[in-house]
């Protein structure tokens, strides 16, 4: 979804230095330069209207926005005064509807079916303003107002929303800190508080209030110079589990790509392409239902690499080879531990995590405020497979559409995976070990082996061979026992891209799965470090 709107910027403000709308024109350009923009649907925008502004803000502060495009410059800049970090020139008005209602065109769009998952790219963005004031850029929150517009118009139970922009998005926190059917999730530098918008309710142990106890989810970044590898880990340790308990019916993200390296706000060192697996690991969520919006990203190199790497993604292009993983550092694994230690009474699937010994890491965080110019290499080209998907089928076994069907095979280095009988505890174990420790691994070839014994549900079969699709920029071979003919099609359909149904509401994992998966995660992850959870307290 590619909605443009540039207005210049006349009030010189910092916010206007960086807020820019080459952001914007950058990002389109390099959709289209890389053929992207074409194989898009481009869905048209709106404007938000007054009832789609009100499901989160109040009326006073609607009206009072309302009378920004007719101010003179002096009442602009006293009406800018009494919020934080954000700019108001006389069309940000129509610009900040534009914005709402392309987020909320995204939500029909995918919510009727018109397309399967998307992207808006907007500004100003949203994700900082609240119920009664703007701030930080933002003026409306654009993905608050989707999540409550989808509730509401197609009775969805559960949104959850990944803000991985580096800053905390407080207006999406307190519009749903007490709804237990929007779960928030945001990591953000927070450098102990010292980094804007500086809130002691942004620590790790603000976990929601009354019946939204635990449907808040806050990872302070204590340093800059985060690497793939920290993002990774929050995703494989502490997200994905927890996103898979709740078991949204829709997916959201504050697509803030500050998070990336070169970016001055961010001051981080992920590359874009890390953005690839971050979209892939959730789109097996809400059965692939799922809206980026852009938030931050102020780089414009690496805004434009990051928006190309998330919608390959959502086009279903196999993720790049992930890059330099080489483990989370101490202080993400603080981190880490003390979010999962927050959280361990509201999700079964964090309930062992008070039980974590101390590991040796070392301290890859540097201080903020570093001056030299990030640089790193273009995000490696990625394939779209002319043949997605081949399959090699005995006679009478019909080859799914789609597939082509071949007769012969290669050997293979294969990836062996344990096998659980309970689904919560499969789904433990892919999450927290086989995922994390198949990135660091990162195989050339991934063979998935299902033994007709396996007793595994096609449905986990389907989240099992999607998640894996992550890997090895998709080089997947399925071998099964020929007693699985009704498995031909689930597993082709993964394999072709179409995301894995629900596994609905998991329930806690048996203590005898958890405590199998737990030892040998705690055996193994001296040498395979995204294995590790918590940091080591002692230098
Ligand atoms: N010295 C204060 C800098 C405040 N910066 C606000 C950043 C808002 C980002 C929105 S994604
Ligand atoms: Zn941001």
């Amino acid at each position: 979804m590619i909605q443009i709107q540039a207005f210049e910027m006349f009030l010189s403000s910092p916010a206007c230095k960086i807020e820019v709308p080459e952001r914007l024109t950058v990002s389109h350009e390099a959709l289209v330069q890389s053929g992207l923009a074409d194989r898009c649907v481009s869905i048209p925008v709106r404007e938000a209207t007054d009832a789609d502004i009100l499901l989160v803000h109040s009326e006073e502060y609607l009206e009072a926005v309302k009378k920004t495009p007719y101010m003179t410059l002096e009442d602009l800049k006293e009406f800018t005064l009494q919020y934080g970090d954000v700019y108001f020139h006389p069309n940000i008005y129509h610009c900040a509807k534009l914005a709402a209602g392309a987020a909320l065109q995204l939500v029909d769009s995918v919510m009727t079916g018109k397309v399967r998952n998307g992207m808006a790219l907007v500004r100003p963005p949203g994700h900082h303003s609240m119920r009664s004031a703007a701030s930080g850029f933002c003026v409306f929150n654009n993905v608050a107002i989707a999540a409550r517009y989808a509730k509401q118009k197609y009775g969805v139970k559960r949104v959850l929303i990944v803000d991985w922009d580096i800053h905390h998005g407080q207006g999406v926190q307190y519009s749903f800190e007490d709804d237990p059917s929007v779960l928030y999730f945001s990591w953000h530098r927070y450098e102990h508080q010292k980094f804007w918008p500086q809130l002691r309710e942004s620590d790790f142990d603000s976990v929601g209030k009354n019946k939204g106890v635990g449907f808040n989810i806050n990872v302070p970044w204590n340093k800059v110079g985060m690497q793939n590898s920290d993002y990774l880990s929050i995703f494989c340790h502490l997200l994905l589990p927890v996103a898979y308990e709740f078991n949204p019916d829709l997916v959201l993200v504050c697509a803030g790509f500050d998070s990336a390296i070169g970016d001055p706000e961010g001051e981080m060192c992920a590359t874009p392409d890390i953005f690839a697996h971050l979209t892939h690991l959730l789109m097996n969520l809400a059965g692939g239902k799922l809206c980026a919006v852009l938030e931050g990203g102020y780089n414009l190199t690496s805004l434009a690499q990051s928006v190309c790497q998330t919608v390959q993604t959502l086009l279903g292009d196999p993720a790049p080879p992930p890059a330099n993983l080489d483990g989370p550092c101490k202080s993400a694994l603080d981190s880490l531990h003390c979010v999962r230690s927050a959280h361990r009474q509201y999700w079964s699937c964090l309930k062992h995590a008070e039980e974590e010994e101390e590991e040796k890491t070392l301290d890859k965080g540097e201080e903020g405020n570093s001056i030299e110019e990030k640089v790193w290499p273009e995000p490696p080209k990625r394939v779209t497979p002319t043949i997605r998907t081949a399959v090699v089928l005995p006679d009478g076994v019909t080859c799914p559409d789609g597939c082509k069907r071949f007769s012969s095979s290669e050997d293979l280095d294969p990836l062996i995976i344990s096998k659980l009988n309970d689904v919560s505890g499969f789904m433990h174990a892919v999450l927290g070990l086989l995922l994390p420790l198949a990135y660091e691994y990162d195989p050339t070839l991934v063979l998935l082996v299902r033994m007709s014994d396996a007793g595994l549900c096609e449905i986990v079969w389907q989240q099992l061979t999607g998640l894996l699709q992550g890997l090895a920029q998709g080089h997947m071979l399925v071998l099964m026992q020929d007693g699985e003919k009704e498995c031909v099609g689930p597993t082709a359909s993964s394999l072709l891209g179409y995301p894995a149904p629900s596994l609905g509401q998991l329930p806690a994992p048996l203590p005898e799965d958890v405590a199998s998966i737990e030892s040998l995660r705690h055996r193994l992850k001296a040498d395979w470090k995204l294995l590790q959870t918590t940091g080591d307290f002692t230098t």
